[in-house]
């Protein structure tokens, strides 16, 4: 038995400029992580098991059924393949409807298919617990893609390395979004805070900000897909490119201006490059009411400035505070969006673990390991009760290995 993590992100500066090869500033949210237990022992055999409590989704294949699908394996081909997609979707995953759960289990049998030999295959239970918000731009997807390609691997008797660990959760995020930039998965599996450009990793190098970096996220609960909202852009971009290129340019110097001033702490010059990326992404059409009423916010009670992050649409807002905030301002700031909004506010040190591994046979424990196996078979396990008995570098103080 053995459990993988990784976190969420949070893009501070150059969504959707990102996925046109313009560098973009991320950092992990790693106290917002998706944990994945897999269990190989005392379960139902010869069947692949899938639980996914925090979408209430669960479901069966037999392995039998799965090899004489797929009888070869593509370990080599880490590409899409759109042939072995629409395999997955018409033989495994016809009677699923809901949206959420069918991109969840493409991505899950896809990764499962291509990363483990048939001679690999045996009775497994795979059950997902995340702390992160489902679909809110804070990289959920890519956090679950990587702990399932990491536990593939291992699986698959791989030898893990974060690179193999990336450009498998890559291929789990195009099975999810078509063509990302990369930028979630990378984040998510290696950790910290990164300067990237898609497809250059050259130019993809790692910041190290002179003071931790804090923010406060929040997040609207307006649903949105990160796949339509940056396939909106791409249709602007192709019916305007003589406007919307000049934007991406700007949105390209704003991350580079914006990745200095955050390591040399200069905090007027982040503040006034969110502002002006906010702008940017207004003018691209992917904000929306929920998150300017955070933003307007932001600006009455003078407490800094305010940014969507990720896909936007929704999903969830940035803020970074300024030195006048008094603690009052900020609690007033917050109180009026839990309250008034019924929005989920959270405090957040960006930076921090990538994607880790957790062998439970290694926990002399019983107590601590019951206490962990409990939040896996809990339908509602709280955030705290996670973090408490699960976060890498957290209270159980966990032996787990980065
Ligand atoms: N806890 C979870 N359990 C199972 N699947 C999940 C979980 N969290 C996310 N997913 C999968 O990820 C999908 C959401 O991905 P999407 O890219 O739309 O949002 P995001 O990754 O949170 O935001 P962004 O890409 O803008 O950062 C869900 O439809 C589901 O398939
Ligand atoms: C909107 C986007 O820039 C970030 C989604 O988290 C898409 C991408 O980079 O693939
Ligand atoms: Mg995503």
């Amino acid at each position: 038995m053995f459990v993988t993590s990784a976190p969420g992100k949070v893009i501070i500066f150059g969504e959707h400029s990102a996925v046109y090869y313009k560098p973009a500033i991320a950092a992990a949210a790693s106290s917002l992580r998706s944990y994945l237990l897999i269990e190989t022992e005392n379960i139902t055999t010869n069947v692949l098991q899938l639980s996914f409590p925090n979408l209430k989704f669960q479901h069966k294949w037999s392995i039998e059924n799965l090899s004489q699908l797929t009888d070869t394996h593509s370990l080599q081909s880490k590409t899409l393949s759109q042939s072995l997609l629409q395999t997955i979707d018409t033989a495994l995953l016809s009677d699923i409807v809901n949206p959420l759960h069918k991109s969840a289990a493409q991505c899950f049998l896809y990764l499962y298919l291509s990363i483990i030999p048939p001679m690999h295959r045996s009775s497994l239970k795979c059950t997902l617990i995340s702390t992160l918000p489902v679909g809110a731009g804070l990289g959920s997807s890519a956090s679950v893609s990587v702990v399932l390609s990491q536990a593939f691997l291992k699986l698959a008797q791989c030898t893990l390395s974060p690179t193999l660990i990336n450009e498998w959760a890559y291929v789990g995020e195009m099975v999810m979004h078509g063509k990302p930039s990369g930028i979630d998965n990378t984040i998510a599996t290696y950790g910290g805070a990164l300067q990237f450009i898609k497809d250059d990793p050259q130019n993809t190098k790692e910041l190290f900000p002179k003071k931790p970096i804090v923010a406060i996220l929040t997040y609207t609960r307006i649903p949105r897909s990160t796949k339509t909202l940056v396939s909106n852009v791409r249709v602007l971009y192709e019916s305007m490119p003589e406007i919307v290129e000049p934007i991406l340019d700007s949105m390209a110097h704003v991350a580079l201006k914006g990745g200095d001033a955050l390591q040399e702490a200069k905090l007027d010059d982040v503040l006034q490059l969110v502002r002006i990326n906010h702008g940017l992404l207004v003018s691209l059409g992917v904000s929306h009411p929920g998150l300017e009423i955070i933003r307007n916010l932001t600006t009455e009670l003078q407490v800094g400035e305010t940014k969507l992050t990720g896909a936007g649409g929704g999903g969830c807002a940035l803020t970074f505070l300024n030195n006048s905030a008094s603690e009052q301002d900020v609690a007033q700031f917050r109180d009026t969006l839990n309250q008034r909004y019924d929005y989920q506010t959270f405090e957040t040190t960006l930076g921090g673990i990538g994607c880790s591994l957790l062998d439970l046979n290694q926990i002399t424990n019983k107590e601590q390991i019951s206490a962990i196996l409990d939040l896996f078979n809990s339908q509602n396990a709280s955030m705290e009760q996670i973090d408490n008995n699960l976060l890498p570098g957290g209270p159980a103080d966990l032996p787990w290995k980065i």
